[in-house]
């Protein structure tokens, strides 16, 4: 236990424009053509060693072009999942005993490989296989591991140093242990910077891990493996399986030493993961820590008061950015019809018409496709559904291809009703809708969107009006984790807004920040007594 150590102080990692002309961009292209040109295995890493999954092939495809195939995964199996669980366990008590020092350089060393030499490459995986344009994959898999990668060490050196008071003549002191027990790291699709923080850092406290990423994901997280075996971490800290997961979850829940899960995804998988765990808990050695972040109805509450140009922005932004793949996105929004008929609606329109989602090498294009075909089913059926409904009126797109790839257009819809299925269900894709009340209605519209919807993710107040911002974010204070005045519901910095929801969003442990890294440690208290009494007797007692 070296809490004195002194560590690097982090900064945000500058994000790249990939500017026309510029090298950094000519050399990103150079990496997309290779990745493109290749078809990978993606095999599991289990003790250190690749081998594929015994399970049914997947292939991992480009979404914008489904039918190119950059590489082939495979589920893994009960055995597979077992040879990974031991794996973890076999690795426990020698990663344990290293310094925090030593571990923190590995994951220091690979946040400063992500930033030179990786970066390309875990950028290019990042837009071939999740449809990322070149800004949204450097935001995520280059900046944000960073980010994650070098702040965690500070945040967790801070933790270190947290040692409670000691009286005359005994010295008390914390003895921050690991888990006991191995990690589970569940990972979803739509972030490769999540993907790796998720079995990282718990590996950073001291903990092994076995580290299921999303199949559609499997490109960049074989290559930030990779990464982090270039920095230095042992076989057998993190273990990665491959595939739909549901083997791993039937051996990882029910083996005794599970000491926590660490999951990023829908709700309804969390809620599942949940039952399975409360169903083995008395079969565990301990209670394994819960840690989830999960779905979103991220709303935009926008007053009379409200800048029109930046309301503008942060909508199309916060919208159809990453084809609406966020769990911050914005998907309802609350509109005064003062400003909606004054002009919004046809400027929100012409803008979402003219935002061009395609094949994300061109870097014209402002959007790729979504992630794979049942996300398009999702979308399609719901845009049936919207478009169907006579208190629904679309206003833009409304419309999907999968010929080539998976698009769905920027969609924009009215609709009468603020209780209708639209804002209450997480579609997580290019989809906006807009009720628009009388401005009169604002208090009435606020309290109303605040428990509509079962999640509590990300939310924003446009307003310029002071006592409206004030009274809005109180009425709305337990409706989102992260709240956004005059700004869009999406693009957490790690560091400056640490980021997670409660209710049906999650365990709120805000992945980022020490509030995450401290569920990863059970501490022991040691008190030791220099000269201990040696009579049992107490002074009142004569
Ligand atoms: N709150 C956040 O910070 C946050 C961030 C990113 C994404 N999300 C949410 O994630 C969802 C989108 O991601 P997704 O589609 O990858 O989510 P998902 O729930 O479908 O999958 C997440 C992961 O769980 C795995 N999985 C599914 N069933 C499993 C089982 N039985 N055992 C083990 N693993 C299993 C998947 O293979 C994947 O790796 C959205 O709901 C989004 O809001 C939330
Ligand atoms: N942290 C990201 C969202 C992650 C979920 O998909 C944001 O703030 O936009």
């Amino acid at each position: 236990m070296d809490a004195v150590l002194s560590v690097p102080e982090p900064r945000n990692e500058p994000v790249r424009d990939y500017a026309p002309g510029s090298a950094e961009r000519d050399s990103l292209q150079r990496r997309l053509g290779e990745l493109a040109a290749e078809r990978r295995d993606l095999p599991m890493t289990i003790g250190g060693a690749q081998r594929m999954g015994a399970g049914a092939a997947i292939d991992v495809v480009q979404p914008h072009r489904h039918q190119h195939v950059l590489g082939v995964t495979h589920n893994a199996t009960n055995a597979d999942a077992l040879a990974a669980v031991t794996a973890a366990k076999q690795a426990a008590p020698m990663w344990r005993d290293l310094s925090f020092a030593d571990r923190a350089a590995v994951f220091l060393r690979a946040a400063d490989l992500l930033s030179g030499p990786w970066r390309d490459t875990l950028n290019a995986a990042t837009m071939l296989g999740q449809s990322k344009t070149a800004v949204q994959a450097e935001i995520d898999s280059a900046c944000e591991l960073i980010d994650f990668l070098r702040f965690n060490v500070a945040f967790a050196r801070r933790l270190l140093a947290e040692q409670p008071l000691s009286s005359p003549g005994v010295w008390n002191r914390f003895d921050h242990r690991p888990l006991e027990g191995f990690v589970y790291a569940i990972t979803p699709f739509n972030f490769t910077a999540i993907a790796g923080n998720l079995p990282a850092a718990p590996a950073l406290l001291g903990n092994t891990v076995v580290w299921k990423p999303a199949p559609t994901q499997q490109l960049a997280a074989h290559f930030t493996m990779r990464l982090f075996e270039a920095a230095g971490l042992p076989p057998g800290v993190i273990n990665m399986v491959t595939g739909d997961g549901i083997a791993v979850s039937e051996v990882a829940l029910a083996d005794p030493d599970l000491a926590g899960i660490h999951f990023t995804g829908s709700t309804k998988v969390f809620q599942k993961l949940w039952r399975m765990v409360g169903e083995n808990i008395a079969n565990y050695r301990g209670y394994p820590r819960l840690v989830g972040e999960t779905g979103g109805k991220d709303f935009v509450v926008a007053h009379a008061s409200a800048d029109v140009d930046a309301l503008h922005t942060a909508l199309i932004r916060g919208a159809y950015e990453y084809q609406g793949q966020k769990c911050s996105a914005a998907s309802r929004a609350y509109v005064p019809r003062s400003l909606w008929n004054g002009g919004l609606r046809d400027r929100l329109a012409a803008t979402a018409d003219g935002l061009a989602y395609g094949d994300v090498t061109d870097f014209t294009n402002f959007g790729g496709a979504v992630i794979d075909a049942k996300a398009f089913a999702r979308h399609t059926t719901a845009l049936d559904m919207i478009s169907n409904d006579p208190t629904c009126r679309i206003v833009a797109g409304g419309t999907a291809d999968d010929s080539v790839g998976y698009f769905v257009r920027p969609t924009l819809f009215e609709c009468d009703d603020p209780a209708h299925d639209s804002f209450t269900t997480e579609y997580f894709g290019p989809i906006l809708g807009v009720h628009v009340y009388d401005d009169a209605r604002y208090d009435e519209v606020v309290r109303q969107a605040e428990s509509i919807a079962p999640y509590a993710l990300t939310g924003a107040i446009f307003a310029t009006d002071r006592r409206v911002i004030d009274q809005t974010s109180e009425v709305l204070r337990y409706a989102a984790g992260n709240f956004y005045v005059n700004d869009k519901p999406t693009g957490a910095v790690v560091g400056q807004q640490p980021f997670g929801g409660a209710r049906a969003s999650g365990t709120n442990d805000k992945a980022g920040s020490w509030h995450n890294l401290v569920r990863w440690m059970s501490p022991r208290t040691v008190k030791e007594t220099f000269v201990p009494p040696t009579d049992h007797r107490y002074p009142h007692m004569g």
